[in-house]
């Protein structure tokens, strides 16, 4: 049985097909990414999992209860740290926790609430008012709300986003472990070197459907060989190489260009075709391609 089973996901907001059709199936124990560009659908996609929006068909099961006609029981199942920083500022971090708890029943749930306040470092505002936090101080306590349970399934959206290095390696720390003792974490990020880092698998998501799905390192793969970035102090890239950009970037940084090469013996051809065409190098690295590569590739190919 999955720990997240999606069937066929379908939701319309009015004209707009925010999912078309979404199928996924999240084995327990899985650190699965889920990314794609603003507007791909997984938000709609978190809020219909988390039973917060309805799908128009389709169902999700989770540890195999339906989100829908077996409410409560897959709510237990499930931790969501939303996107956005929503508290009731009267109440201190423990109360906060404490009442979450409440909702799911645990009445002496308070060395748990320690033991995650811990991890999050944030024993020393236990008493603060919710209020009185800082953005990224709010975040942390967002995780702690969605683990007081110690759901089997986390799913986190956005957790890092404006949030500082600290928190980033506070919560990853934590999160790793809990995936560790075998918590099935769902995560969709922007920093694709951090879904790269972490995730074992990944789906992409594209004006809501499913583009990609596969191992971190399959992804990766589909790129093979190194990519050359290039950046023109003067010229034009020859015709000759212009099949082998994988995307220019002229707008950025005057000249700059990324091309796709095998290995190093493929670096003198395309300087000797720069040379003939009179184009002047300003900067060259070699790199191995990486999971920004894949999605940049991957969100440019017509569906
Ligand atoms: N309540 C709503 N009413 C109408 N349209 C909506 C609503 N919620 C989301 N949408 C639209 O549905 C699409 C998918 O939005 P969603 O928030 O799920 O994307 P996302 O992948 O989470 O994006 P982001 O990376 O920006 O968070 C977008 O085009 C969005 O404008």
């Amino acid at each position: 049985m999955a720990a997240l089973q999606i069937n066929d996901i379908k939701k319309r907001y009015q004209s707009l097909q925010a999912l078309g059709g979404v199928s996924l199936a999240i084995e327990e124990g899985e650190f699965f990414g889920l990314l794609g560009p603003n507007g791909a659908g997984k938000t709609t996609l978190i809020s219909i999992i988390a039973g917060l929006n309805r799908a128009d068909s389709g169902n999700v099961t989770i540890h195999g209860h339906d989100v829908v006609t077996d409410y409560r029981a897959a709510r237990t199942k499930l931790g969501v740290v939303p996107q956005e920083l929503v508290f009731d500022p009267f109440f201190t971090v423990r109360e906060t926790l404490r009442m979450q708890s409440g909702y799911f029943g645990l009445k002496n749930n308070d060395k748990w609430i320690d033991e995650v306040m811990g991890n999050l470092d944030l024993t020393n505002k236990a008493d603060t008012n919710m209020r009185a936090l800082s953005g990224g101080m709010k975040r942390r306590v967002l995780v702690a709300q969605a683990l007081v349970h110690k759901p089997p399934v986390i799913v986190l959206d956005e957790p890092t986003a404006g949030v500082d290095v600290e928190l980033r390696q506070t919560l990853w720390k934590f999160i790793g472990r809990l995936n560790r003792e075998g918590h099935t974490i769902v995560l969709t990020t922007h920093y694709l070197e951090e879904a790269q880092a972490l995730c074992n698998r990944i789906a992409m998501l594209k004006s809501g459907k499913v583009v990609a799905l596969d191992s971190t390192e399959g992804l990766i793969k589909r790129i093979s060989g190194s990519q050359l970035l290039l950046r023109l102090k003067s010229g034009a890239l020859p015709d000759s190489l212009k099949p082998l950009v994988i995307y220019p970037d002229e707008l950025v940084a005057g000249l700059k260009y990324t091309l796709r090469v095998t290995d190093y013996n493929d670096v003198e051809p395309i300087l000797a075709a720069l040379r003939t065409a009179g184009a002047v190098i300003d900067d060259l690295q070699l790199q191995q391609a990486d999971l920004e590569d894949v999605f940049i590739q991957i969100m440019g190919e017509e569906k």
